[in-house]
């Protein structure tokens, strides 16, 4: 199916973040994170504490040189008389701040860069990737030395733009590629055909699921940052009148400490650097398994709870249908010419009514359902016809109508409508917003209705606090199926919504919606390969045939009264409701191209009843032979028959 899967159910989502990478919670959980913010949080106080836990000033020349460590002075003296300690404590300060920031500008702007070039593509992406491309094949060390010389003497801010524009471009390019892999999912596609804007397809559909690695990002930059100015310092290119760490180092090479075997001034601010590296990286590492939630959870086991209920009444069918295609046209434009995979096509479906769509694949099934509901994307598109819901055509509304009465009145469930869940929000969420959208904001109103849309679908409560990751296909099927379930529309369109599933779970689903319908009185639009399962849930089947619908009929009298000899083909393609199994015979042949122009009935060169000078000439007409039975066929309709021949012998 080209250009139609990108549609999808009512999930629209609204801007928030949904990471607290920084709780107090997520440290707890992960002992990584929990060592690293630990270690940091000590030399954070170290700094912040320094006039407590020193009381000499680190710039201080007043003590004796080249001390050891002694009571007083604990880390020893340096070669100009300095307290170590009190070096190493106020040093901390300048160390964090230049480590911090450089980390979190780096991290801006690599973020900016690479989320920027993948969401925008095209010229966007190949200017930004050129850049970032030329930073990187700039070796690091050189460049830091050149730029930071050149700014040399602008003090620790010209340190952290110098680190920060040297040290972006390898997060930009990592989160490029990431964002570029997010932008081609189903749920930021589904984002952009539901009309949301730039800003909050970034800030809330992409942000949330880079938050682990622009976290990540940000500590590898911190620490790239901390041994930069370290670098920096000690080859003396950075201000070394401030006191950091790093030019303690470069203050203990100068005066040649390690000749004269004062390890106590190399010591310190090396494992002072040493100590800040491990607590990024422990950070680095908890963050990742914290924000990324399968490396978080084991996969637990998904048994679904079934509920025992019993069905429920039908809801009455008032006259009058909810859906009413006529003359629909629809297909796609092509270099080759378009292709018309609808052809002029009218079904009715009443309230609360199952209508089951079968034919073979390539007949225009999922063409037909998404032409009707108006969720044809490019290259598709619509040639004529009208799809009238409750009174108005979808095919004739602005963009604005279109969207206050879309997934409120009708939804839609796909195959692959499971991947149109985010990944790392939590399914309450997501049920949630599909409902906030709508104008519900009442808590309480909200987890009444989650609950009770889970019982629908037959999925545990429990599980409203689950990761899509967490639930096994059928469980996200159904929780998609409870999205789409969320505002009551009064149609839902289902493409093959179970096909990706096993068969037990497939039959389990297909009996909630059943159910579901039945209760809640919504009509389904049902689309399958599998005709038998049709003949079971259906309350009416339209068999479509290359493009056209040749039979529709109530769906035990289509299947014990097939009047169409495709539909007959069909019939007996498929095995029998009840009795023994036996091997099924195939149609032969194919459907001829959608792409041609027929003038007569499309089955006409399988068919087995055919009636050349007739059938392959004049188009059989869509006519009522029995109450509520249409055909197209010649062989079912005496009057166009006797017409056809009278047109054969002329
Ligand atoms: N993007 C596209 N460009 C051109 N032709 C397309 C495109 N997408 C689908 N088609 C054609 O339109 C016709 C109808 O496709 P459609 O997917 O609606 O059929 P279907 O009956 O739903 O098939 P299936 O059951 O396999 O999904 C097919 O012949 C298909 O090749």
């Amino acid at each position: 199916m080209g250009g139609i899967r990108m549609t999808v159910i009512p999930v629209n989502r609204t801007p928030r973040p949904r990471f607290n990478v920084g709780g107090l919670r997520f440290v707890l959980r992960s002992p990584q994170a929990a060592a690293g913010a630990a270690i940091l949080l000590i030399l954070l106080l170290m700094g912040l504490l320094a006039p407590l836990l020193t009381r000499y000033d680190p710039t201080s020349l007043e003590f004796g040189t080249w001390l050891k460590p002694s009571a007083a002075h604990p880390l020893g003296t340096t070669a100009l008389g300095q307290d170590i300690l009190a070096q190493l404590l106020y040093g901390a300060r300048l160390t964090l701040l230049i480590g911090f920031v450089s980390g979190l500008v780096a991290t801006a702007i690599g973020t900016a860069a690479g989320i920027a070039a993948a969401y925008f593509g095209g010229r966007t992406d190949e200017i930004i990737n050129t850049v970032i491309n030329a930073f990187l094949v700039l070796p690091g060390l050189p460049l830091l030395i050149v730029v930071g010389a050149f700014l040399r003497g602008g003090g620790v801010w010209s340190i952290i733009l110098v680190i920060a524009f040297t040290g972006w471009a390898f997060g930009a390019r990592v989160l490029r590629g990431q964002a570029l892999a997010l932008r081609g999912r189903d749920f930021v596609q589904a984002a952009i055909a539901t009309g949301e804007g730039p800003g909050r397809i970034i800030f809330a559909e992409m942000l949330p699921n880079l938050a682990g690695l622009i976290a990540a990002n940000f500590f590898s930059t911190a620490l790239y940052a901390v041994l930069s100015e370290a670098g920096l310092s000690f080859l003396g290119v950075g201000d070394v009148s401030k006191i950091t760490w790093g030019t303690m180092l470069y203050w203990a090479q100068a005066n040649q400490a390690l000749l004269q075997g004062a390890w106590w001034w190399i010591v310190p601010p090396g494992l002072g650097i040493a100590l800040l590296g491990t607590a990024f990286a422990l950070l680095n590492f908890g963050i990742d398994e914290i924000t990324n939630p399968r490396a978080n959870h084991a996969n637990k086991a998904t048994k679904v709870l079934r509920r025992g209920k019993a069905p429920q009444a039908v809801a009455p069918q008032p006259d009058g249908p909810l859906l009413s295609i006529r003359h629909l046209d629809a297909g796609y434009v092509t270099p080759r010419g378009p292709v018309r995979a609808v052809r002029d096509v009218s079904l009715d479906v009443r309230p609360g009514e199952f209508v089951g769509l079968a034919g073979e694949s390539g007949c225009g099934k999922s063409t037909l359902a998404f032409a009707a509901t108006r969720l044809l994307d490019p290259p598709g598109a619509v040639f004529g016809g009208e799809a009238v819901l409750g009174g108005k055509d979808l095919l004739a509304m602005n963009p604005e109508e279109l969207r206050r009465v879309r997934w409120k009145e009708y939804s839609l469930v796909f195959q692959a409508s499971m991947n149109i869940l985010n990944p790392v929000i939590k399914v309450r969420e997501q049920v949630y917003d599909a409902m906030q959208a709508h104008g519900v904001k009442d808590k309480e109103k909200l987890e009444a209705r989650a609950r009770e849309l889970f019982r629908l679908v037959g999925i545990r409560e429990s599980y409203l606090d689950a990761y899509p990751h967490q639930l096994s296909g059928g469980m996200k099927q159904r929780v998609v199926i409870a999205i789409a379930l969320a505002l009551e529309p009064k149609l839902v369109v289902m493409d093959e919504p179970t096909t990706a599933l096993d068969v037990v779970v497939q039959r389990q689903i297909l009996q909630e919606i059943d159910e579901v319908r039945r209760e809640l009185g919504i009509a389904i639009i049902f689309i399958t390969h599998d005709l038998s399962l049709l003949v079971e849930m259906s309350d009416r089947i339209a068999i479509m045939y290359a493009g056209e619908i040749v039979e529709e009929a109530p769906a035990r009298e289509i299947y014990a009264h097939p009047k169409h000899p495709y539909t007959r083909r069909l019939m007996t393609a498929f095995p029998p409701l009840s009795g023994e199994r036996e091997r099924r015979e195939g149609i032969p042949g194919r459907p001829p191209p959608l792409s041609l122009e027929l003038s007569g009935c499309p089955f006409f060169d399988r068919c087995p009843a055919r009636m050349p000078g007739l059938c392959d000439v004049k188009k059989p007409a869509n006519v009522e032979v029995e109450a509520g039975h249409r055909v197209a066929c010649f062989l079912h309709s005496p009057a166009v028959k006797e017409e056809g021949h009278a047109l054969a012998s002329d």
